[in-house]
């Protein structure tokens, strides 16, 4: 048998990676982790850890504007204050989480990974070998193709802005684009959002879009729908965005116009590796279409959503194949999504939609949580969540707009996870009063 440098060498260190690759390392397994740029990748770096922090004072304006009068006086969210903070709560994280590869005694690899054969990557000109590999590249930020498109700015830019821009445009209508001009508005932006369809957050129940769209509308927040950017150009007074009919003047464009995969000068195609616009293809043991190559995290062309818990649940999956410990396929748990926009959407399980086309298969029952008195004691202005339910009355879907609606749907979780029945339902006893308690009192 050939011997390797590593059992396993993993293609960059993101969630898709190190959740997964640590616990490998720590059962006894010879692994190498190769980074080109900060230790652990997207999420805790330019994603999801960083954007909360800077959400954190947003989310909290909206709770002191709904209690207005019982605190009085006026708020103004500092954003180069904000920032620095951010920096504070992050900075640490590269560090820490090397620290845990560190104490796992994986080999950390900084340099440019591409692959040369099944069993072997070369980073910076040294060639190493594994028996398998673990291609877990991500995401980058997409460029629209148009005139003037290098005055646009991305997500990342955007989190280390220093002093927010008076008139901020959003180009797009997903994620990126809502939880920004959520932030932007709240630090005192005049903020347009430009949709080249009709839908924002299409994956999400629409009627609780429109209430999110509304209720930044009242903000003073623009949105101007079905139209297609054509040019980004310099003007008098800052930047002119332009489309047909459309003209807007701005000092700041964020294109938020999606996110692909980071499959170029790999050597995937040298290698044979498959992939399309939206990834790498595997199969249901997350193979590549090259034995010992494998795929995690948002690389991969996968119908499930693009996230941290989907990758750390992929890079953990992996360990128990790498680690001998399971053959089975890859079998996802329910997935939950948040938008962190103010009130937050979020879901989990079987959508509305598609509980709305098989009436025969699902109940789906709408709650209109402004009559529940927990919610009344924040003043929520903005509350709904529909429950689906299968024949046998057990929770198979949920979704919720308010101000605490990530943490309803987390709590509802283990009921669809685990179908839950009444036995199951009664033995779960939560603190009180709670958002949690008030959520399982819906079932
Ligand atoms: C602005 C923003 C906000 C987000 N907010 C959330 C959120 O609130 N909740 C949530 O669940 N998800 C959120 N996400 C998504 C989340 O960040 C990703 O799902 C997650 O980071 C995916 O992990 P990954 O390991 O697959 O990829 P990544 O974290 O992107 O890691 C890939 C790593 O590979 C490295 N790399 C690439 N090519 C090479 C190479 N050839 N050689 C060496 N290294 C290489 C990169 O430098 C990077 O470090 C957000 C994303 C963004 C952009
Ligand atoms: N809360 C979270 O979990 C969170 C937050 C931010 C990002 N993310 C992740 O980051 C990734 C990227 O997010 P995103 O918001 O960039 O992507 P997205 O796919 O959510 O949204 C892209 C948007 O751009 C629009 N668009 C595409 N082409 C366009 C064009 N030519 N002109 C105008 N609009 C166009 C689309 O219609 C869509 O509204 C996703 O994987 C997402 O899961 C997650």
């Amino acid at each position: 048998m050939a011997a390797y440098d590593y059992d396993v060498l993993y293609i960059g260190s993101g969630h898709g990676t190190f959740d997964g690759a640590a616990p490998l390392a720590a059962k006894g397994k010879k692994v190498a982790v190769v980074e080109q740029d900060l230790i652990g990748g997207t999420c805790p770096n330019r994603g999801c850890n960083a954007k909360i922090v800077l959400d954190s004072p947003v989310a909290l304006k909206r709770h002191l504007e709904e209690v207005h009068g019982i605190i009085t006086g006026d708020v103004d969210i500092n954003w180069a204050a904000n920032q620095e903070h951010k920096h504070e709560v992050i900075a640490g994280l590269p560090d820490f989480i090397q620290g845990l590869l560190d104490s796992s005694n994986v080999d950390i690899l900084f340099g440019r990974g591409t692959l040369v054969d099944n069993h072997t990557v070369k980073v910076n000109g040294e060639e190493k070998t594994a028996e398998n590999i673990v291609i877990s590249t991500g995401l980058q930020s997409n460029r629209l193709d148009i005139p003037g498109s290098d005055l646009a700015h991305d997500s990342e830019e955007f989190m280390n802005l220093s002093e927010m821009p008076a008139r901020v445009t959003v180009i797009g209508a997903g994620y990126i684009a809502m939880e920004f001009a959520t932030m932007a508005s709240a630090a005192g932006s005049e903020v347009t959002v430009i949709t080249h369809g009709d839908q924002a957050l299409r994956a999400y129940h629409q009627p609780y879009v429109e209430l999110v769209i509304s209720d930044l509308e009242s903000k003073g927040v623009k949105f101007v729908r079905g139209v297609e950017v054509e040019a980004i150009v310099g003007g008098a007074n800052g930047l002119v965005v332009r489309g047909a009919d459309l003209n807007i003047d701005t000092d700041w464009v964020l294109d938020a116009t999606g996110r692909n995969p980071n499959v170029a000068d790999l050597g995937l195609e040298e290698v044979g590796v498959k992939f399309n616009e939206n990834g790498i293809e595997v199969d249901d043991h997350l193979r590549t279409s090259v034995e010992n190559i494998y795929a995690s995290g948002d690389v991969i062309d996968k119908k499930e959503p693009k996230l941290t818990p989907t990758a750390i649940f992929e890079s953990t999956y992996l360990m128990h194949t790498f680690a001998g410990e399971t053959t089975d396929a890859i079998d996802y748990p329910v997935i939950p999504s948040v938008v962190f926009t103010s009130p937050r959407i979020a879901k989990a399980g079987i959508t509305v939609a598609e509980a709305q086309a098989n009436p025969d298969k699902y109940t789906v029952v709408e709650n209109d949580l402004s009559g529940d008195w927990y919610r009344q004691v924040d003043k929520e202005t903005i509350g709904k969540n529909t429950l689906i339910f299968d024949q046998d009355h057990k929770l198979v879907g949920a979704t919720e707009v308010s101000n605490k609606a990530e943490d309803v749907i987390n709590a509802l979780l283990p009921a669809m996870e685990f179908k839950f029945g009444p036995a199951e339902l009664e033995r779960m006893v939560y603190l009180f009063p709670s958002i949690a308690s008030q959520a399982w009192g819906q079932l």
